[in-house]
């Protein structure tokens, strides 16, 4: 036998040497949600360990996060239902609790970088992302209040744009109005591949942000489809994105082989809320180690070759040493 591949496993000194991928703090955005309110902290249910804070509480988060080399964070607003409304006014409130929040972390830790979620669920009547008449989400009419949200979150402080939304043509139209009202050194990172997942369920616990009606299967991608990716990677990329992100990422690996292979632009992956929670429930009960899934799952991730991990387990991995 020429070739004994267990020869480069054979000591953790060899095995350190050929390791090919690893995991840093600058890798993860960590998502955190916001509540209106002074000094709360409420836990959500099912994603233990993850908080909804109110912005004195928020600040706190973010300082202890700097401390341990996490410097991005995707802000997320919980919003009670009487603000909301068919058009996401709220969004636009220079004193509502999302746009403060911004503010406030900005003004306190200039050197985070705080990435924004464009979208209208959180601040919908509906809880769609766009625009509902007569039942249907309206694409055009959606744009304006999405490019609207966008500089308002510019003029906040945002650094990198997010637009959740998956309605079409949104890139170029954030991109136009952030350049059009001075903010061209804002980025955008589109979510261009966002599938109809059950793995938003946590997160829609969190914010209370579930649809009213239906599902959101006529804009977020079909699970079964991998080549569509790339036709919404390649409009966002001519678009102007300065990210490609792919949601979720675990069932969506071959996704993000793709766009990272057929794309210059950095690719963000998203390990949504019901990809924490699965790893939390088992380990909770004994069933998984729950450093060895965490950190294999986010190298799994990593390795498929998402250049940007948004997750919920980014400050324990630092806390407890994982990585
Ligand atoms: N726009 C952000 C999300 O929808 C996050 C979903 C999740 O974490 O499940
Ligand atoms: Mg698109």
């Amino acid at each position: 036998m020429l070739n004994r591949p267990r020869r480069n496993r054979i000591s953790q000194v060899i095995r350190d040497m050929v390791q090919e991928n690893h995991l840093h703090a600058s890798d993860f955005i960590f998502p955190l949600f916001i509540i209106d309110g002074n000094q709360k902290k409420t836990e959500v249910a099912s994603m233990p360990g993850i908080f909804r804070y109110s912005i004195d509480n928020l600040l706190h988060e973010v300082e202890s996060c700097l401390k341990l080399g996490l410097k991005s964070f995707d802000l997320f607003p919980n919003l009670e239902e009487s603000l909301k409304d068919k058009t996401a006014s709220e969004s636009l409130n220079e004193n509502g609790l999302y746009l403060r929040a911004i503010k406030e972390v900005k003004a306190r830790f200039p050197e985070v970088c705080v990435v924004t979620d464009v979208a209208m669920d959180p601040y919908s009547s509906d809880g769609h992302d766009g625009l509902v008449e007569n039942g249907q989400i309206i694409n055009d009419k959606t744009l304006k209040i999405l490019a609207n949200m966008a500089v308002a979150q510019a003029q906040a402080g945002a650094d990198i744009i997010a637009p959740s939304d998956m309605m079409d043509g949104r890139v170029q139209y954030i991109r136009e109005a952030l350049d059009g009202n001075g903010f061209s050194d804002v980025s955008i990172m589109s979510y261009t591949a966002k599938y109809a997942s059950a793995f938003y369920g946590p997160f829609r616990d969190a914010l209370n942000s579930a649809p009213k009606f239906g599902d959101k299967k006529t804009y977020q991608m079909n699970p079964a489809n991998q080549r569509e990716a790339l036709i919404e990677a390649t409009l966002d990329t001519q678009e102007g994105a300065d990210f490609l992100m792919i949601k979720p990422a675990l069932a969506y690996l071959d996704v993000i082989k793709l766009l990272k292979d057929n794309f210059d632009l950095p690719i963000a992956a998203y390990n949504v809320s019901g990809e924490y929670a699965m790893i939390k429930a088992a380990s909770q009960n004994g069933w998984l180690n729950e450093e060895r899934a965490t950190v294999e799952t986010l190298m799994g991730i990593k390795r498929a070759g998402a250049h940007v991990i948004l997750t919920y387990h980014a400050k324990e991995v630092l806390k407890n040493n994982w990585i």
